[in-house]
């Protein structure tokens, strides 16, 4: 049988999936791939894959998308690894740095600047600016570096009261529901076997990894999240 070429993202946020896919026969019908969620995006858009765990931002660049099973990155408020880290508070911003690994998060920042704190930065892609954007696990620890961190998990509850969903598992086609009924399994074999997944993460003393997969992650798309994600990309096509 051929197998699905399926883009995982590289970050901590994945690895309880990683541990379900691959402690599950899954993994023989699968190739799978760790990519930053940008590559996550472009390869499913260029077709180099069947399944990613898209940027929710992505899926307006894919025809005929489908969004899989009932899992996702996702968090109820505060997520804790996607910032907007500046040392001026936002309303006192002039310019914002994107953050090339993103692209969820970035639109995500750009609809807050635009309609919760109305504000109408520059945004650039590098060089020197007021604040950043930042996601991932390299933004670990980072929180207590600047005077201003500002949580986009977190305003996006403020600011709409819904939950967020980051990325969430896509096709490009048509997928066999046994496939994917399998596939949402390991998943949440995975997220049942959290405890062992932090046995494996180098342990840090300037972020919590307990408190991280287990209370600011929220993995279940639920029907909030998923109108929250309808929500976020109406406001991202209004940019
Ligand atoms: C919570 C996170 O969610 C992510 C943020 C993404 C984005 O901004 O495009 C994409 C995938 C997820 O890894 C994170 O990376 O910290």
């Amino acid at each position: 049988m051929k197998k699905i070429k399926v883009s995982a993202v590289s970050y901590t946020n994945t690895k309880p999936f990683a541990y379900g896919i691959e402690h599950s026969d899954i993994l023989n019908k699968i190739d799978l791939v760790y990519d930053i969620p940008s590559d996550c995006a472009s390869k499913l858009i260029n077709n180099q894959v069947d399944i990613g765990l898209v940027p929710v931002a992505a899926l307006l660049n894919i025809p005929n998308y489908q969004i899989l099973g009932n899992y996702c990155i996702g968090s109820v408020g505060a997520v804790n690894s996607v910032f907007i880290f500046s040392t001026k508070p936002i309303e006192e911003v002039k310019t914002v740095r994107l953050d090339p690994q993103s692209r969820t998060s970035n639109n995500l920042a750009k609809v807050l600047i635009k309609n919760y704190w109305k504000q109408t930065p520059d945004y650039i892609l590098n060089g020197e600016a007021d604040a950043f954007v930042e996601i991932g696990d390299r933004t670990f620890g980072k929180k207590q570096n600047y005077s201003f961190a500002y949580d986009l998990g977190e305003e996006w509850f403020k600011f709409t009261g819904l939950p967020f969903a980051f990325a969430v598992w896509a096709s490009n086609k048509p997928i066999d529901q046994s496939f994917i009924t399998e596939f949402d399994a390991a998943l949440k074999l995975g997220l049942d076997s959290r405890d062992q997944v932090l046995l494996t993460l180098p342990q840090r003393c300037d972020f919590d990894l307990h408190d991280y997969l287990f209370h600011k992650l929220d993995f279940n798309l639920t029907d909030s999240k998923r109108t929250s994600i309808d929500k976020y990309l109406e406001l991202v096509q209004k940019l």
